[in-house]
């Protein structure tokens, strides 16, 4: 713990396995590192598979960097039932960063049986943020619903789009333009980034927006080459600025804290209840209510109490 206190990476990556494989040792990690959070500025990559979010990663981990920051890298596979193959973190280390200890990079599979996603990305990200990073880069493998849920967890979403992918029908489908506090359209060596940028800024400048609010740019990259990553970690930093004295930081993080409550405190429900899944006092009481012995509301007060 004190070790991962300063960054060392094997202990960090101890603590990450703890949360990964579910540990009856997690809650009283959680309460040794509640006294440190809310140092890391939590940023999420969210695009379409290809579009640059290793290249990406890699180029925005070097600048920041430069800047003195401590990087963490979480990379979230919801799809996987197990870490393995090429994951996107996996694609990273064996970048630039291998032997940088400000550089700490993870791939985690949300294989286990409590809820996935929801349930560990908070607990990882916990642990990154109580090791001392300054950011912590979370990204999905996969597209849909799992990116949307992984901006949830952040302070600041990036959105990546590349020419030459439908990017525009694309993001309106995927509820993309809800979601991004900063817009960075990779590839930018490639026709069509200019087309992709216009259309995308013209999608955005529909959205009705209080005064005050954050109004998100749209950027160009390429990520390959480094070109406009100074520009994507000035922005990432104006949108923390922009977050602390607008209040927006403490809503968010409020918001995600409730979620958080939330699911253990459902965890802890099933677990009372005797497990999940077949067989449960669940399945019997539903089977009750199929058969008309009993009502929905009164099951559900037998459930809880
Ligand atoms: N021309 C060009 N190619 C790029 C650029 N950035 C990344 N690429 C290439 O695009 C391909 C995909 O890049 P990755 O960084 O692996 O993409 P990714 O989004 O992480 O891929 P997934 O993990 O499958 O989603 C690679 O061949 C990169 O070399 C860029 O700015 N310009």
């Amino acid at each position: 713990m004190d070790k991962a206190r300063e960054g060392d990476p094997r202990s960090v990556g101890r603590l990450v396995s703890l949360v990964e494989d579910e540990s009856p040792l997690l809650p009283e990690l959680m309460r040794a590192l509640a006294p440190y959070a809310g140092h890391a500025h939590v940023i999420g990559l969210t695009g379409s598979p290809g579009v640059g979010k290793s290249t990406s990663t890699n180029a925005l981990i070097g600048e920041l960097r430069r800047r003195g920051r401590r990087v963490a890298v979480l990379a979230v596979d919801p799809s996987s039932p197990f870490s393995g193959g090429a994951l996107l973190g996996d694609r990273i280390r064996m970048g630039d960063h291998v032997l940088d200890p400000g550089v700490f990079i993870r791939s985690m599979a949300a294989r286990g049986h409590l809820g996935g996603l929801a349930w560990t990305t908070p607990q990882a990200l916990r642990v990154l943020d109580g090791a001392g990073f300054d950011v912590v880069l979370v990204e999905t493998v996969g597209v849909g619903q799992s990116e949307v849920e992984v901006a949830g967890q952040a302070d600041t979403t990036i959105v990546l789009l590349a020419p030459g992918m439908g990017d525009g029908i694309q993001a309106a489908k995927a509820g993309i333009l809800e979601i991004g506090d900063l817009y960075v359209v990779n590839k930018s060596d490639r026709d069509g980034a200019d087309k992709v940028r216009r259309d995308l800024r013209s999608m955005l400048g529909l959205a009705e927006r209080r005064d005050g609010a954050w109004r998100p740019p749209v950027l160009k990259t390429t990520a390959s080459t480094g070109d406009g990553v100074v520009d994507v970690v000035d922005a990432i930093e104006e949108h923390g600025a922009w977050l602390r004295h607008s209040g927006e930081l403490q809503r968010r993080r409020v918001r995600r804290a409730r979620d958080e409550i939330e699911t253990l405190a459902l965890t802890t429900l099933r677990r009372r209840w005797g497990g999940v899944g077949e067989g449960d006092r669940l399945d019997e009481l539903a089977a009750a209510v199929v058969a008309g012995e009993v009502d929905p509301h009164t099951a559900a007060a037998e459930l809880v109490s």
